[in-house]
């Protein structure tokens, strides 16, 4: 279990984790979503001792990271997969940290095992490619089959079969009873793989709930209607809490408004209506909604020179991140 109670992080003027408060229960898998600079990863290295707290202060398993004797039997945390010796074989690497704890040679080898690093074990670190350097961050932080667990963008460089691993590897360790925090920018992937989300922007705490809440409360009610007569549908409809968007000429979305009230209004207007479909908002859509004024690198619309300004709508790039 993890507790933070009004952690803060300043680093000058800048205040980069503001007063936080929150628990990560054991038994289940916890997603910690936000946008770039939100947090996250200083939040993280408070939590394993690597950062000072301004101000609060946050225990793992009920202590302070840096008072628990043995930390790797306590907490395994995949902060920055880099943060290795270069010269050292994987094997070595492994070997010298489970040193520090009297963690066996046999334990080594079940993690090399269990990340799939056999066949690279004896090679330097140095030469390894960004996916084999997260199973290697990950082989460490299970090194000594701690309880609690943070892994920082996990996925980050591994191919569909490691992010497939990984998933049921958080899974695995959730359902073995062990606290299992993880931080991602793929919302999709926390969709299927998180059954708790706390959402982070500019430093708060902007949602702390199952999964399935937060996508339920963001979820407007939204319906796509296809008739042959959508001005007079629309115009039947037309309230301060309803929206319309024209997807095709006989294809609307009706924000606001649930399925059983628009074949009412159609009815009784004699409008004819051939598809009714209520839409769901994705976790995707959610967290876009959530976050949508706590984004610190905000994306930008490339502005189109006036005279060959298309009708298709601007494109967008990407905020840059660190
Ligand atoms: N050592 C530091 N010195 C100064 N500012 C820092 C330092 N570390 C982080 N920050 C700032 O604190 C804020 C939070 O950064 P953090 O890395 O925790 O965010 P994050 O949510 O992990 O972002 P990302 O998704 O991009 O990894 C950012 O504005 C960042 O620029």
């Amino acid at each position: 279990m993890i507790e933070a109670l009004g952690l803060s992080k300043r680093y000058g003027a800048k205040t980069a984790v503001d007063n936080v408060s929150f628990t990560v229960q054991p038994g289940k898998v916890t997603g910690f979503l936000g946008p770039n600079g939100a947090g996250k990863s200083t939040t993280m290295r408070m939590i394993v001792g690597l950062d000072r707290p301004t101000g609060g202060a946050v225990t793992v398993n009920g202590k302070p990271y840096k008072q628990h004797k043995a930390p790797l039997h306590e907490v395994g945390a995949l902060l920055d997969a880099k943060a290795v010796h270069t010269k050292r074989s994987a094997y070595n690497h492994l070997r010298a940290l489970a040193a520090t704890h009297g963690i066996s040679n046999k334990r080594v080898n079940e993690v090399i095992e269990l990340t799939g690093l056999g066949p690279v074990a004896k090679r330097r670190v140095g030469g390894f490619s960004l996916g084999m350097g997260q199973r290697l961050g990950i082989a460490v932080a299970l090194l000594g089959d701690p309880q609690t667990l943070i892994f920082d963008e996990p996925v980050n460089g591994l191919d569909p079969e490691g992010v497939l691993w990984v998933r049921n590897l958080a899974k695995g360790l959730a359902s073995e009873g062990r606290t299992v925090f993880l931080s991602s920018h793929l919302m999709s992937e926390m969709a299927v793989t998180a059954d708790h989300l706390i959402v982070i922007g500019r430093g708060r705490i902007i949602a702390d709930a199952p999964i399935t809440e937060i996508i339920a409360g963001q979820d407007k009610i939204r319906t796509l209607v296809r008739t042959d007569q959508p001005e007079e549908l629309r115009r039947e409809l037309e309230n301060r809490e309803t929206t319309f968007t024209q997807l095709e000429p006989d294809l609307l979305e009706i924000t606001g408004r649930d399925p059983r009230s628009i074949a009412e209004a159609a009815l009784a207007r004699q409008i004819l209506i051939y598809e009714l479909t209520p839409r769901q908002s994705s976790l995707e859509e959610a967290y876009m909604e959530l976050t949508r004024d706590q984004v610190e690198y905000q994306s930008q619309a490339i502005e189109q020179p006036e005279a060959q300004a298309p009708a298709a709508e601007a494109t967008l790039i990407s905020g840059g991140g660190k």
